[in-house]
């Protein structure tokens, strides 16, 4: 049984289907490519409303510190999820900065590329192990592309760890058994088009990932 982030958040209705699923994280796109892009004002009212038991997360892509301090002026968060080519350095600076827990994301797509989890788990409080985008993507994250998940099977983690990338009601499951993660993360496998949630797939992610 894994628990579950919903990432890409734009609407009321959609985070109070997050939370009757069940699912523990909701995710807040600050990253203005993205179609999932919230302003600030619209975000504080979100994450201001956001049921207790759901923990949000701001995502954010190479953020400088001016951004991270106007976001965290006014909007209410509890994580923040690091997506782009940030150094362990700066996912250090940004842990002392704000105050917050931070979540790395790495993009894998070979086995070379899991080194980089060890040298993220000595400085993240959580990873967030993702499909690495192609070098011609518009987007680091959110495309809904999956690597190959054997490479997960048996290895060890320094942090607690979220599975990410083009994962769905359907694969959830599958992908869960065989990586063992605790933790798994969904934007556009939830989507009806590419920032609009579907409240009923939200649901049957939830239900799929907690097996
Ligand atoms: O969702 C986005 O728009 C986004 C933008 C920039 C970086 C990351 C983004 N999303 C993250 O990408 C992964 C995988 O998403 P998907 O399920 O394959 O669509 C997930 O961790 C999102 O948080």
């Amino acid at each position: 049984m894994a628990q579950v982030k919903i990432c890409g958040i734009t609407r009321p209705e959609d985070l109070s289907a997050v939370a009757e699923a069940g699912a523990r994280y909701a995710g807040f796109v600050f990253f203005p490519k993205s179609p999932r892009n919230l302003s600030v004002e619209d975000a504080a009212a979100l994450a201001t409303e956001a049921p207790s038991g759901v923990a949000r997360v701001g995502l954010f892509v190479n953020p400088d510190d001016a951004t991270l301090d106007a976001v965290l002026d006014r909007v209410p968060l509890d994580i923040i999820q690091l997506h782009g080519s940030e150094t362990p350095a700066r996912v250090a600076e940004v842990k002392a900065r704000t105050g917050l827990p931070v979540m790395k994301a790495v993009g894998i797509s070979m086995p070379s590329d899991l080194d980089a989890l060890w040298d993220y788990g000595l400085v993240a409080d959580l990873l967030l192990v993702d499909a690495k985008a192609p070098p011609d993507a518009a987007l680091p994250g959110g495309n809904g592309l999956s690597f190959d998940w054997r490479l997960l099977a048996g290895r060890r983690m320094l942090k607690p760890w979220m599975l990410a990338g083009g994962l769905t009601p359907v694969n959830v499951a599958e992908a869960v058994r065989l990586t063992g993660a605790p933790m798994v993360d969904v934007s556009s496998g939830v989507e009806a088009a590419p920032g609009q949630k579907d409240p009923a797939l939200i649901r049957g992610f939830v239900t799929a990932a907690q097996g």
